[in-house]
């Protein structure tokens, strides 16, 4: 199988967000490839970042691929709203969707967003293997090598194992 092409996707949790859409073009000007939206509630991680509503007012500037990591409860919650936002992906948490995972992948592709499963670093790889199986399959497996919810953490180089590990 032909190795996949590396895509660059920087996270915009480091930009200046009263400047985000200058941020963002300045990100693709450098090379990136996708935009990497880091959308947090307060409840899965210890910190409150940005909704659809941002999204949706970054998405008048720019056609880049906005892939959005939702570090949030209720995944589900947020399907309709990122569709019609205009996000690109749609990647949540395992540790949030253990009991819906194959209808949250359902619901992600009907609003016409690709699919993505993210795992925190207590989380062993095995437990995405489903989810890439099949025919109902995301797109993305995203290994954090950090605890989600804060930008500039140490990198786990621990974490790599599991990315080495990935069907
Ligand atoms: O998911 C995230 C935090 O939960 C961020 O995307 C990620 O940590 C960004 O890291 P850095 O700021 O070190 O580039």
């Amino acid at each position: 199988m032909a190795a996949a092409a590396a895509k660059i996707a920087p996270s915009m949790l480091s930009s200046d967000f009263s400047n985000l859409a200058t941020e963002a073009q300045r990100m693709l000007d450098c090379g990136a490839d996708w935009l990497h939206m880091d959308i947090m509630c307060s409840h899965f991680v210890p910190n409150l970042t940005i909704g659809a509503p941002v999204i949706e007012s970054l998405r008048k500037h720019t056609k880049a691929y906005l892939d959005c990591h939702l570090m949030v409860t209720n995944p589900l919650d947020y399907v309709e709203s990122f569709g019609k936002a205009g996000a690109s992906g749609f990647t949540f948490h395992i540790e949030a969707a253990r009991e819906n995972w194959n209808e949250l992948i359902q619901k992600i592709k009907a609003k016409g967003m690709k699919p993505g499963v993210s795992l925190k670093p207590g989380t062993p790889i095995e437990e995405v293997y489903p989810l890439v199986e099949g025919e109902n399959h995301v797109d993305l497996v995203l290994v954090m090598t950090v605890e989600p919810g804060f930008g500039g953490q140490k990198f786990m180089p621990e974490m790599m194992d599991k990315v080495t590990l990935s069907p």
